[in-house]
């Protein structure tokens, strides 16, 4: 899943030490990332009291963004970010960075600025830390559940045949090719059910990320007051009985009875995996697809 992502975001397939090396550096800052929690919640003092543990922050950023940097300094040489009309050439994630200007009404920036490199390596990394183990762990979880029921995986095996024909028998010494790819992906409702059946059943955030409230506000009797730090119980949701019928079982058919199933929320949230709203996971629509394209090809 990683090299997928750092292919989709700098638009070049690196080989495996090269990708390691993208990996390591942001597995060290994120390992790390409850010790330096502390620091954000008193940020001066915290500079003062937490001193070795700031250096040690600041150290694990700058090999990050030295990496990073590196390899968006590479895409901007290769003259493959520039926008090529007519060509079917790849759109990398970085190439949208790179050709990015801040609008007039931006009032931190001057009008058709652009990002620093440094931006620029904050946001690819964000790219590949939200897009990884999230994806992954729901992989983990909807497949563990194909495996402890067999008659949904069978279903679901029939529904992929019934698409793309059975598998070519195995010959020795020859290697079976058969992928399913995007096209074929739209074609299976089964497929989909299984994969939203799995994000409620288990999403991989139980949480989204922490919110403030712009303005004071009443919720079923609480006051929130401006500037608080909310957040949603993602988990419990996907749980609620008054919602769902049977909660704890892994049941697919749900989502095929209820017509198009909205995952954003925008008609109602009877879930919310990806959070919902302006803040709502902005991968939410690849991550659907890399879980269905992974799933249906591994069944
Ligand atoms: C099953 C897979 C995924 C799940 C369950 C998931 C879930 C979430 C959740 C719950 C949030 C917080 C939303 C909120 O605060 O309201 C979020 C934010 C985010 N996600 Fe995902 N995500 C997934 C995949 C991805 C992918 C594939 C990418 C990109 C490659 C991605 C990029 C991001 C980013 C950049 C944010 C931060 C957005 C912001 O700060 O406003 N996620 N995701």
């Amino acid at each position: 899943m990683f090299c997928l992502l750092v292919f989709m975001c700098f638009g070049e397939k690196f080989d495996e030490s090269k990708v390691n090396v993208v990996a390591k550096v942001h597995l060290d800052l994120l390992l790390h990332f409850r010790r330096f929690r502390v620091l954000t919640s008193f940020p001066k003092l915290g500079k003062i009291l937490f001193r070795n543990r700031w250096k040690e922050l600041e150290k694990l950023r700058s090999d990050r963004d030295k990496v990073v940097i590196r390899l968006i300094k590479s895409r901007i040489r290769s003259g493959n970010s520039e926008p090529q009309l007519g060509s079917d050439q790849i759109v990398a994630y970085v190439d949208t960075l790179v050709n990015l200007r801040f609008p007039e009404e931006d009032s931190d920036h001057g009008n058709g600025e652009r990002l620093t490199l440094n931006e620029m390596a904050t946001i690819c990394s964000e790219f590949l830390n939200g897009g990884t183990d999230t994806t992954t762990t729901a992989l983990q979880w909807i497949m563990a559940k194909l495996v402890k029921h067999p008659r949904i995986q069978s279903k679901l095996y029939d529904e992929i045949v019934e698409v793309v024909g059975p598998p070519p028998l195995p010959l020795k010494g020859v290697k079976l090719e058969m992928v399913i790819n995007e096209e074929d992906l739209q074609k299976m409702p089964y497929l989909k059910a299984v994969v939203l059946e799995g994000l409620r059943r288990h999403p991989p955030a139980h949480f989204v990320l922490p919110h403030r409230v712009m303005k004071e506000v009443e919720v079923q009797g609480y006051m929130i007051p401006q500037g608080a730090t909310i957040n949603f119980m993602v988990g419990a949701m996907g749980l609620d009985p008054k919602v769902w019928d049977e909660p704890m079982e892994f049941k697919p058919e749900r989502f095929l009875n209820d017509g198009v199933f909205d995952v954003s929320g925008s008609k109602g949230i009877k879930m919310m995996p990806f959070g919902a709203g302006r803040r709502i996971c902005p991968g939410s629509d690849l991550a659907l697809l890399h879980l269905k394209y992974f799933v249906a090809n591994l069944i």
